[in-house]
């Protein structure tokens, strides 16, 4: 069963889907053994993500495993039509569509637990939370989850502390082979490529200022002094504030840097880093982008606040008119540009080869053993594996060690 805009638009997101398959190596891998295997036989598995070529292809590979897979958006804004009627096509239960409202954003969010899944997987939490608030009914029926982003594993963290969650989540995040590439080298990459295509502008000798260096933070500054822009952090943390200076950028509070900026775009997870009266000392043309989760990085209501008039100037992008007289741009209505802009593609293929092996794998892993309630990392076989595979695919071969290696690490007793 499925729910998606136009049928019509499937051979084209059949066509998306085959492009991102011959760049998901490791994937593919997985999903050949999987048809051998069959692990997921009698299972069903519902997943919230960004509903999108790259994700279908994970669909796919749970299905290859035998699972039942009904599958929704993790944001209103997110999901491609053409993909999700391509995975219709190919048999699995989608259900989203573009431009969703809150009401229609849940709805089918519901539609993906009617289905009772055995296995969640999610992206920011907003399904684990429905079956935490409004489907308790099926609590018991759940073996486990995996969640896909820092947001989200912070959420259920909390949601833990609190005695709340009631079965085991693996941190898919949490894995070196998710964040140290998806969060970090994806998002910087994904990001300008929608700032770039969503305003057709130059990033060279443009003011960027980057809120938050975290993993997310880290690869949007590597991009953007890439690009030829002067870059600017703002940072809470006072150890990873000096990492972005030693990195060779200029720190500063948030008031002072939004006096200089072209561009900002927040990265921190948190909300309100520009509120208020950031707002007043921006330059007359700034522009604003946020790639964490969730819209609530820059405080839209108080920017309205001081505009007299709202309208959009092209596609995913607002122009507030303040009322001294500058024009402040906002893209993809402050929700994650990278995804959600028109013209957003999300990660590349190859990066989201990775963070969706560790899901596939970590899915097994929860069927295959009993875990306690909690938060726990993806276990290091799987990063391994899917490092190794990577590699692999990439034709790189590296060195291991030898028997006198490996005696020497675990000597303790040889010195100088
Ligand atoms: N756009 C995407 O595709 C994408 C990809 C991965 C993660 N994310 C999301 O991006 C966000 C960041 O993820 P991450 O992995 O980099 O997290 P992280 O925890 O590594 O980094 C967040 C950083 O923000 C800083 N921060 C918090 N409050 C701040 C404030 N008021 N001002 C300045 N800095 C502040 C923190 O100190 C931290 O260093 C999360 O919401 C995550 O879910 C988005
Ligand atoms: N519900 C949240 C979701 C946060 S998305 C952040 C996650 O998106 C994931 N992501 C980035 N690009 C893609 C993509 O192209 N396809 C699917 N997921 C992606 C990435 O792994 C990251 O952890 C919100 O709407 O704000």
């Amino acid at each position: 069963m499925s729910k998606v805009k136009d049928m019509s638009l499937a051979p084209e997101g059949v066509r998306k889907i085959e492009w991102v398959q011959k760049h998901m190596p490791v994937l593919e891998h997985i999903k050949e053994e999987y048809l051998e295997t069959r692990p997921f036989k009698g299972i069903t598995i519902g997943s919230c993500l960004h509903l999108e070529p790259k994700t279908i292809n994970l669909g796919l590979t749970l299905m290859a495993g035998g699972a039942e897979v009904a599958m929704t958006g993790c944001n209103p804004l997110s999901t491609h039509d053409d993909a999700v009627a391509g995975a219709a096509d190919l048999g699995l239960n989608v259900y989203g569509w573009r431009e969703q409202d809150d009401e229609e954003y849940y709805q089918t969010i519901n539609m993906v637990l009617d289905h009772k899944p055995d296995i969640i997987i999610d992206d920011g939490a907003d399904m684990i939370m429905v079956l935490h608030n409004e489907r308790t009914e099926l609590l018991s029926h759940i073996k486990g989850a995996c969640e896909e982003t820092t947001t989200g594993v912070h959420r259920l963290q909390a949601m833990h502390a609190d005695g709340a969650l009631k079965f085991p989540v693996i941190a898919v995040n949490d894995a070196y082979t998710k964040y140290l590439f998806d969060n970090r080298y994806g998002t910087g990459q994904s990001s300008f490529d929608a700032i770039m295509g969503t305003t057709n502008m130059v990033i060279a000798g443009k003011t960027v200022v980057v809120c938050g260096y975290g993993w997310c933070g880290r690869g949007l500054a590597l991009r953007a002094a890439g690009l030829g822009a002067d870059v600017i952090v703002t940072e809470v943390d006072p150890i990873r504030a000096l990492e972005a200076r030693m990195d060779g950028y200029r720190v500063m509070t948030i008031r002072e840097a939004v006096k200089q900026a072209d561009l900002i775009i927040t990265v921190t997870g948190n909300a309100d880093i520009i509120s208020g009266d950031d707002f007043k000392y921006m330059k007359n043309g700034c522009m604003l982008a946020n790639s964490g989760h969730f819209n609530v990085e820059i405080n839209r209501q108080d920017l309205e606040a001081i505009s007299t008039e709202v309208k959009e100037v092209r596609e995913s992008i607002e122009e507030f008119t303040t009322k001294d007289g500058r024009k402040i741009y906002l893209l993809a209505d402050g929700r994650l540009v990278n995804l959600s802009a028109a013209r957003g593609q999300g990660h590349p293929a190859e990066i989201m080869d990775m963070s969706f092996a560790v899901q596939a794998l970590s899915a097994k892993h929860i069927l295959e053993n009993d875990l306690p309630v909690g938060v726990t990392k993806a276990p290091d076989e799987i990063d391994y594996n899917v490092a190794s595979l990577k590699l692999q695919a990439m034709d790189i071969e590296i060195d291991s060690l030898t028997d006198k290696q490996k005696a020497y690490m675990a000597n303790w007793q040889e010195g100088t």
